[in-house]
C-alpha cells in the first residue's frame, strides 16, 4: 500500500516545510487537491503554487483536479511538474480529449469518480489509465467520513483490471484513517490518500507508519 498524504490538511503558511516533513516521514506520493470553487464548493491553489513547491521533494506529485474544465489547464499542471493528473469524469471537459492532452505531455493520466458515479464510466478508458481515483467522500473538503460501500467499486474495477491484464492502480481518497484503511487494503486498493489522519496527528511520521502497518 502506498500512502499519499493530502496537503489539503497541511499548514499552508509553511507549505514547503510541510512537504519536506511528510517526505521525511515516509510519504510515498504527495497528493495535491486543486479546487476551483465551481466544480466543488471550495477553493485551494493552482499550477503556479505547485510549480514553486516542485523542488521541495523528489516524490511524485499526484494532482487531483476538482475543477469544471480540466482540459484548459493540463499544460499548466504538466509545466508545474505534475507526475499524475487526475480529473473527474463528472467535469465539463471531454474525457478523451483531456486524456490525450495529459498523454501528450508524458504525464500519468487518471480518472476520478465521485461517490454517486458508477465505475462503468471509466471502462472505455481503462487501458489508457495509470490510475483510477475512487472518491470515498464527496469531493471538496477534508475531514469527512469514509464511505465503505465505495469498496464495491474497487472490487469491480480490480476484477476488470485483472481480466484485461492491466496494471492500472486504484487510489481511494477521503476519510482514510486508522479505523478505515484496513477496509481499503482488503478491497485491493493500491494508494490511500490521507489528509486529516496524517496532518491532524501529533507526529506525521508515526501516523504514516501506523497507517501502512494497519494494511497488513
Ligand atoms: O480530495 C479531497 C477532498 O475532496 C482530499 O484529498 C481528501 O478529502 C483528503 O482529506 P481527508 O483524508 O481528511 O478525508
Ligand atoms: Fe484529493
Amino acid at each position: 500500500m502506498l500512502i499519499a498524504p493530502s496537503l489539503l490538511s497541511c499548514d499552508f503558511s509553511v507549505f514547503r516545510d510541510e512537504i519536506v516533513r511528510i517526505d521525511q516521514g515516509g510519504a510515498d506520493i504527495m497528493h495535491l487537491d486543486v479546487m476551483d470553487g465551481h466544480f466543488v464548493p471550495n477553493l485551494t491553489f493552482g499550477a503556479p503554487v505547485i510549480k514553486k513547491l516542485r523542488n521541495a521533494t523528489d516524490k511524485p506529485f499526484d494532482v487531483h483536479l476538482m475543477i469544471s474544465e480540466p482540459h484548459r489547464y493540463i499544460n499548466d499542471f504538466a509545466d508545474a511538474g505534475a507526475d499524475i493528473i487526475s480529473f473527474h469524469t463528472e467535469s465539463d471537459s471531454d474525457i478523451d480529449e483531456t486524456l490525450r492532452l495529459i498523454e501528450a505531455r508524458g504525464v500519468k493520466p487518471a480518472l476520478a469518480i465521485k461517490p454517486g458515479t458508477a465505475p462503468e464510466v471509466v471502462l472505455p478508458y481503462l487501458d489508457r489509465l495509470y490510475m483510477v481515483l475512487v472518491m470515498t467522500v464527496e469531493p471538496g473538503f477534508g475531514g469527512q467520513s469514509f464511505m465503505p460501500d465505495m469498496m464495491d467499486k474497487v472490487t469491480f474495477l480490480k476484477k476488470e483490471i485483472g481480466e484485461r491484464g492491466l496494471s492500472t492502480l486504484i487510489e481511494v481518497d477521503g476519510g482514510i484513517a486508522k479505523d478505515t484503511i484496513a477496509t481499503a487494503a482488503k478491497a485491493g486498493v493500491d494508494i490511500c490518500v490521507a489528509g486529516t489522519a496524517v496532518f491532524g496527528a501529533p507526529n506525521a511520521k508515526e501516523a504514516i507508519t501506523e497507517l501502512r502497518a494497519l494494511c497488513g
